[in-house]
């Protein structure tokens, strides 16, 4: 969808921005670009609405070398969204959001309507922001706003430059998976500038990580942290990659360890000596369907009396994450609780427990699976302790 060709850019003063770059971004695909800051990431992503103008190559967007196109019409093709946001400060947020679809000519009534639908795609709700002006707003509400303004026209092509940059990290996280949220809707063709490894590992499909005007290593997040191709990225990337790494690694379904289960319907002392059979302490409480009920002590489950059944003494499960979540927020769910483990779902069906030992494995095996360039259910080693 956007197709860098040899493209170098050489500024009056002789500043050499971006050196023979090539390179492509396929459509729906999220590309970060990542580097220190002056190492020509700007200048990159400014070529591609022609807001500068290469030295020398071609740059091809949905197949069409954009030095033809009039660069108006390209713009209109290309949503771009700054740090800065540029909001008008005049205009209501809903005005500065119909910007340019009013600017292409569309009605104002049909305008506004898609305003209104792109606030609420990003979480403002139109009828509480939209007649605000941009004063009244947080720093991390304009943000959205400036996002939602870039999408107004639904561009195939979006431009972010350090969108999230502005804003504290607690917001920026939610700007973050609220926008990876979005685009898993919208699947729009985008191009982000940022500076933080770990904003590029969070949001790309593929990462560009940029030294002096090149790109040293243009790959997948897990791959650029698994296995950084040069001892700049390896610097760049940083030692405690393999906690970057938490954020990329999903939970599969074979990193799981199966505990004692109970039925919500049982007895509870039949469940009781089920589990002291087992040697168990403790059980996961699933219904019938098998969906998660809660979990129960084994000395509960023996005090119980004659009717007692095993739902019935059953405590919530708070510790849980869906199958896929990655295991950073799997972590964060054991600390949060103070939990030895994590319930995994897949709906409201249980799969298994998370344990500290199997999310290392599971950190583990990803990396080496990187390293060795094979799946992750294909590298195996006898025990944490050897990998
Ligand atoms: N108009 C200009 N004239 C001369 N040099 C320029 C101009 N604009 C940028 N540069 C230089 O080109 C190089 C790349 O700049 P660019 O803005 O693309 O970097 P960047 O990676 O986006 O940096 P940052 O993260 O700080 O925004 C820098 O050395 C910068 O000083």
């Amino acid at each position: 969808m956007i197709r860098f060709d040899q493209v170098t850019k050489r500024y009056a003063d002789g500043t050499t921005a971006v050196d023979d770059l090539s390179f492509e971004v396929g459509e729906g695909e999220l590309v970060t670009l990542v580097g220190p800051s002056g190492c020509g990431k700007t200048t990159t992503m400014m070529m591609v609405n022609r807001l500068i103008e290469p030295t020398s190559g071609r740059i091809f967007v949905d197949g069409e070398d954009i030095s033809k196109v009039d660069p108006v019409k390209l713009r209109r093709r290309i949503g771009y969204v700054i740090q800065q946001v540029g909001l008008f400060p005049h205009r209501t947020v809903l005005d500065n959001t119909a910007t340019v679809p009013a600017l292409i000519g569309w009605k104002k009534s049909t305008a506004r309507a898609r305003a209104a639908e792109l606030l609420d795609l990003v979480g403002l709700d139109p009828k509480q922001y939209g007649s605000r002006y941009p004063e009244q707003l947080s720093g991390g509400q304009r943000q959205r706003v400036g996002v939602a303004r870039a999408l107004a026209a639904d561009p195939p092509v979006l431009l972010m430059d350090e969108p999230f940059g502005a804003v504290d990290p607690v917001v920026r996280e939610q700007l973050q998976d609220e926008f990876l949220r979005m685009q898993a809707a919208v699947r729009k063709t985008v191009l982000l500038v940022t500076h933080d490894i770990e904003e590029a590992v969070r949001l790309g499909d593929r990462i560009a990580v940029y030294g002096e005007g090149r790109i040293e290593q243009f790959d997948t997040p897990g791959a650029v942290l698994g296995t950084p191709a040069t001892p700049y990225v390896a610097e760049f990337v940083g030692a405690d990659r393999g906690l970057k790494r938490l954020s990329v690694t999903e939970i599969e379904p074979d990193d799981l360890d199966q505990p004692a289960v109970a039925r919500a319907g049982d007895p509870a002392r039949q469940a009781a000596a089920r589990l002291r059979d087992d040697d168990a302490r403790w059980a996961v409480v699933l219904d019938a369907d098998g969906d998660l009920h809660g979990w129960v002590g084994i000395d509960e489950l023996s005090l119980a009396g004659e009717e007692g059944l095993v739902g019935d003494l059953a405590h919530r499960m708070n510790a849980w994450v869906p199958v896929g979540a990655p295991l950073k927020q799997a972590f964060g769910v054991m600390l949060q609780h103070d939990a030895g483990w994590v319930a995994v779902l897949d709906g409201a069906r249980f799969l298994g427990v998370l344990t500290p030992a199997k999310l290392h494995e599971a950190l583990r095996r990803s990396v080496d699976a990187d390293a060795q360039g094979v799946a992750r259910d294909e590298v195996s080693f006898d025990s944490v302790a050897d990998a």
